[in-house]
């Protein structure tokens, strides 16, 4: 099966001579890092060899309670935020019939997300639409803790309780958490959920290879086997012994440094296939929540093209010169479309005629690309064969590597995440959590002398 391609020579162009190799004895040194765990945040590095050691075994284990709770329930709904929930929601998105929700297939349950968000009407529409519907519940909390996902967790669990009863409803519901702390794991060991580990040293952002990933991804009826295997391959090519220039992770994370140290401070991922609009968001939360940190790092971004092109292409044509894209090329659709010829031509667009759709999109790509590096914009191209599973799981692991690597080039701790927690400290102050009583008082008071 074919790799991944990378081409940097159009982000290349716009950096001094030698820019990127200077930079590949640090790049090695950084992926020695990971491998040998002497990098900051070394205690979570357990997604690094994660494709490698996953067995035949747990996949089996994945897919049978995935199989399970297809056959028993119509509605599969997965709570989750942030890591616990962005790498379902991509790989099921990217996978998936772009109108599956509204097929009537009586074989994949719908797959709804919850808990990434404290919408009162998204709740109120979700447990109306979930009335009367057999539904079964995926809870995926590292910390087991997180509010917008517990606090959907009970909502839920009480609706499907009330609607199956509890013993029925300990059948539907499955835990994702950590082995053993925080509630998440409390209440699944107390009710008897079945449930899977998230490993204490996996980060949620690196956890989509986890049953926090796999166990969604199966219930949607994706192939996990051939999403590891795709993972396997690319943990193979970025290997500490291959050398730099042949190792993909290695050069990425080199050339957007090189970029990032020349002034281009935000970088655009890019795709022209809708289904890829959920890679970025994972993308956005796997190298924001890793680089941006002691006042520096990339601004991850993300435009979907054509699309984009009607609302941000004047943007990236025209504005400050301060960005870079990354396009997620797909070099094959997998189905085919042929645009069909009109005697009365009235729309003028006969010379499209016997065309493939995908023939006019990728001439919209390279015209696209063309432009934007005639007008200042750096262009790293990632070329992937076809949208499959092997093909995801060569993307992940790819991403998360040069993640790992460009941390370091950039000189912050990628595995950690310590200004998540300001937005949580003043939310539990307002709403008077026990325990929080200092910072209540004093949140007031800023409050009152505003
Ligand atoms: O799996 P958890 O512990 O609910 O965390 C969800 C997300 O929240 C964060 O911890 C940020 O608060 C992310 O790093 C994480 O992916």
């Amino acid at each position: 099966m074919k790799s991944i391609s990378l081409d940097i020579t159009k982000a290349q162009q716009f950096l001094p001579a030698g820019a990127i190799m200077a930079l590949k004895e640090q790049t090695v040194a950084a992926r020695k890092g990971l491998e040998e765990g002497t990098v900051p945040g070394n205690d979570f590095l357990g997604w690094l060899h994660l494709p490698s050691s996953i067995t035949p075994e747990f996949l089996a284990e994945v897919k049978a309670v995935a199989e399970d709770l297809r056959s028993k329930a119509e509605v599969i709904v997965i709570a989750g935020i942030g890591g616990s929930y962005l790498g379902a929601k991509c790989v099921i998105e990217g996978l998936s019939n772009s109108f599956q929700w509204l097929v009537k297939d009586a074989k994949t349950p719908a797959i709804v997300f919850a808990g990434n968000n404290i919408g009162e009407d998204y709740l109120y529409e979700l447990t109306q639409y979930l009335q009367g519907k057999t539904f079964a519940i995926i809870n995926i909390s590292k910390s087991g803790t997180t509010t917008e996902t517990a606090l959907t967790f009970r909502l839920l669990k009480t609706q499907l309780e009330q609607q199956v009863g509890k013993e029925k409803a300990k059948d539907l519901i499955v835990a994702v958490t950590d082995a053993k702390k925080g509630a998440a794991r409390t209440c699944a060991d107390k009710e008897g959920y079945r449930s899977f580990i998230i490993p204490d040293n996996v980060g949620g952002r690196f956890s989509v290879l986890t049953p926090v990933g796999l166990l969604p991804i199966a219930c949607a009826g994706i192939d996990i086997d051939q999403l590891v295997v795709g993972a396997q391959a690319m943990e193979l090519q970025c290997a500490v012994d291959v050398p730099f220039e042949e190792n993909p992770a290695a050069i990425y994370a080199a050339t957007r440094n090189a970029l990032y140290q020349n002034g281009k401070k935000i970088e655009i991922l890019i795709n022209y296939q809708p289904k890829l609009h959920f890679y970025a968001e994972w993308w956005k939360q796997l190298f924001g929540e890793s680089e941006g940190k002691d006042k520096k790092g990339i601004f991850p971004a993300s435009c979907d093209f054509t699309t984009d092109l009607h609302s941000m292409g004047q943007w990236i044509q025209d504005g400050e010169r301060t960005i870079f894209e990354t396009c997620i090329s797909v070099e094959n659709p997998d189905n085919t479309l042929l645009f069909p010829h009109d005697e009365e031509n009235l729309d003028g667009l006969n010379f499209l005629a016997g065309k493939h759709i995908d023939e006019v999109n990728k001439n919209a790509e390279l015209g696209t690309r063309l432009a934007h590096v005639d007008g200042g914009v750096p262009n790293i191209l990632i070329s992937i064969e076809k949208l499959d599973a092997y093909n995801y799981g060569q993307l992940i692991y790819f991403f998360e590597i040069a993640c790992g690597i460009s941390g370091q080039l950039l000189g912050v701790n990628a595995f950690n995440q310590p200004g998540v927690e300001a937005y949580k400290k003043n939310m539990f102050a307002l709403l008077e959590k026990p325990g929080y009583e200092e910072e209540t008082k004093a949140i007031r008071a800023k409050l009152a002398a505003e």
